[in-house]
């Protein structure tokens, strides 16, 4: 069997060019979304993901403000950012790249950020709304996984899904998200006993771990939906999933690239979210 390869690139795209007409009718009605894009320090990997931000942003015809703040800045400072980016009315997201250097506390960071401004979704608030099946931010990438499957037109009601890795940002988020769409879900994680034959029963396999080529062709089952939320760099530069992709591929029945899948709908979903502030703001 030759698997539907999920294309994340062709469908952020699809994505961003039904956002363009949204950010119009905003705009008719006097409100220009505006997204403030928060980097401390000099990640290159950070510095990259900002820019495609930016670009994004310019895309789907949205403001953005950039604050490019020294490695050395201390938390103070950036707290104190925030609440000013928190106090301004013509600012409907405010996003802080991560990782944070080392000196500075992520928790109290995210914290600080207004939920209605939350548009990557990490905030409590966002993450308890999620818990309880309210609306509100969705973090970026979860909220992108979902969006390909149902634009797949891959059914979750009733499905035997299974999620590899629990962290907050993916595993734990997207586990709720199928969850509230009516799949049956199992989380698996480092402690997890006889994950093969867990994962040998999803319908649905999301795999978040981690680990370059964790998941080999003795994982999947025949026809499944196999999504790779891994990002790993490989010695040579070059890009590697979680999921052996090769013999994976040829027994699933649909199946995301890396690069070129999950990826790229982490910044489709961020421009839904600053447009859905925006809305919010309007109400
Ligand atoms: N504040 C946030 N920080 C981080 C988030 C986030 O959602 N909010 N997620 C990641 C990084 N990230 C966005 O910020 C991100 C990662 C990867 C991609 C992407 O399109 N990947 C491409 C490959 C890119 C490459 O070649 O390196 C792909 O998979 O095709 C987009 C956004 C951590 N920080």
């Amino acid at each position: 069997m030759n698997a539907i390869i999920i294309d994340g690139k062709k469908t952020s795209k699809d994505i961003k060019d039904e956002l363009i007409i949204k950010v119009e009718e905003l705009k008719n009605k006097g409100v220009e979304p505006t997204l403030a894009v928060v980097l401390v320090g000099k990640d290159p990997a950070s510095q990259v993901y900002v820019k495609h931000k930016k670009k994004a942003c310019e895309y789907v015809g949205m403001r953005s403000l950039a604050y490019e703040l020294d490695e050395k800045t201390t938390e103070e400072a950036l707290l104190e950012l925030i609440n000013e980016l928190n106090d301004r009315d013509d600012v409907h997201g405010i996003l802080v790249q991560l990782p944070l250097p080392k000196h500075i506390d992520e928790e109290k960071i995210l914290l600080a950020i207004d939920p209605s401004k939350d548009v990557d979704g990490f905030h409590p608030y966002s993450v308890g709304n999620l818990s309880i099946g309210r609306d509100g931010f969705v973090s970026c990438t979860p909220a992108g996984i979902i969006e390909l499957i149902k634009r797949y037109n891959i059914e979750i009601e009733g499905k035997n899904c299974v999620v590899i890795g629990r962290s907050n940002i993916v595993g734990k988020p997207v586990s709720m998200l199928l969850l509230k769409e009516n799949g049956t879900v199992t989380i698996c994680h480092s402690r997890t006993k006889n994950i093969k034959e867990i994962c040998k029963n999803a319908d649905i396999l999301v795999v978040a771990i981690g680990r370059a080529n964790f998941v080999t062709k003795d994982f999947v089952k025949e026809g499944a939906t196999v999504i790779d939320v891994g990002m790993n760099r490989l010695d040579n530069g070059k890009l590697c999933g979680d999921v052996k992709y090769d013999e994976c591929s040829a027994i699933a029945g649909a199946i995301t690239p890396v690069p070129g899948g999950v990826g790229p709908m982490t910044i489709a979903m961020l421009m839904s979210n600053c447009v859905k502030s925006a809305n919010n703001m309007l109400k």
